[in-house]
């Protein structure tokens, strides 16, 4: 009887020999990658093991180090390449350094759910990971507080506020207090998750690095002094009635220009480096540097 068994096609989605050869050899690839990443990063934890004994770092604020970060996140950004999008990898590094800073000490983050309470909590995963608790707060009053309070934790604000939300950033800066110390989203880039506008708020640091922006709470005597600022570099950052947050190029002669614009009461609220804008989104270009074509910032 002639055999009734048919030539052995591939099932739809089944590979054949040679691509189930090219699998294998992919997966080997990706497996060989996996362990020089996994290899890496128990180097690095390695290394924070021997830069923890050199910092002596015992509380939060004397391990965050913002301007690093920022530095950090440039060279991720300009290094960047192919079809993994670029939100994935800040993502990646963000967990990273999260973890390793708790390494040094311990902290946990306060957001501020008074207005978008699920996107605030989104962007607080994506910058600070799950290994870290989070506090939910009623509003960023309560967020400053528990900082405060606290004496180690962050926090993060949104940047746009409902009216009842008052002038809260006065509550930041005093000595000793709360600060700015951060801009999210820092990469701007179409189509990115977590980018509800905020600020990350943290205990006094110690971080050498000079920032880019710095940032203050001040009372409009007259007109508003948004023109004048805006000459001299700066950007309102949010506006009660006369109650601004303006942000000014480190370095900025301040009492020239709350004497050009008309400020009063002025008192240091945090500091900032530019966050970085890629490709075609609309941002303010006091906070955000744009990456050219050639991939260099300008
Ligand atoms: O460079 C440092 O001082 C570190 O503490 C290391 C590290 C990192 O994990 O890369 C962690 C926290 C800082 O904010 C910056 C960088």
């Amino acid at each position: 009887m002639a055999s009734t068994e048919m030539p052995r096609t591939p099932e739809p989605g089944q590979a054949n020999e040679a691509d189930a050869r090219t699998l294998a050899e992919i997966r080997a690839t990706i497996d060989r990658l996996d362990a020089e990443m996994h290899g890496h990063l128990i180097e690095r934890g390695r290394a924070i093991g021997t830069l923890i004994k050199v910092k002596g770092t015992s509380r939060p604020g004397a391990a965050f180090r913002p301007g690093r970060e920022a530095d950090m996140m440039r060279r991720l950004v300009a290094r960047h390449q192919g079809a993994l999008p670029l939100w994935t990898v800040e993502h990646i590094w963000r967990e990273i350094i999260t973890t390793f800073t708790r390494m040094q000490a311990s902290f946990d983050v306060a957001y501020d759910a008074g207005a978008n309470g699920d996107q605030m909590r989104d962007t607080a995963r994506f910058l600070f990971g799950f290994t870290v608790a989070l506090h939910r707060q009623p509003d960023a009053l309560s967020t400053i507080n528990h900082i405060r309070e606290s004496g180690t934790d962050l926090g993060l604000v949104a940047l746009e506020q409902p009216a009842s939300a008052g002038a809260w950033w006065r509550a930041l800066g005093r000595p000793a207090g709360p600060r700015i110390m951060a801009l999210s989203p820092f990469i701007e880039i179409a189509g990115r998750p977590a980018d509800h506008p905020a600020l990350v708020i943290a205990p006094e640091l110690a971080d050498p690095t000079p920032p880019d922006l710095e940032l203050f709470a001040v009372t409009m005597l007259g007109v508003d002094p948004a023109p004048v600022i805006g000459a001299a570099g700066g950007t309102v950052l949010a506006r009660v009635h006369r109650e601004l947050m303006v942000a000014v190029p480190r370095g900025t002669q301040l009492a020239a220009l709350s004497a050009r614009a008309g400020l009063d009461d002025i008192a240091r609220v945090g500091a900032l480096s530019r966050g970085i804008a890629v490709g075609d989104v609309a941002v303010n270009p006091v906070l955000y540097q744009r990456l050219d074509e050639a991939g260099a910032l300008k």
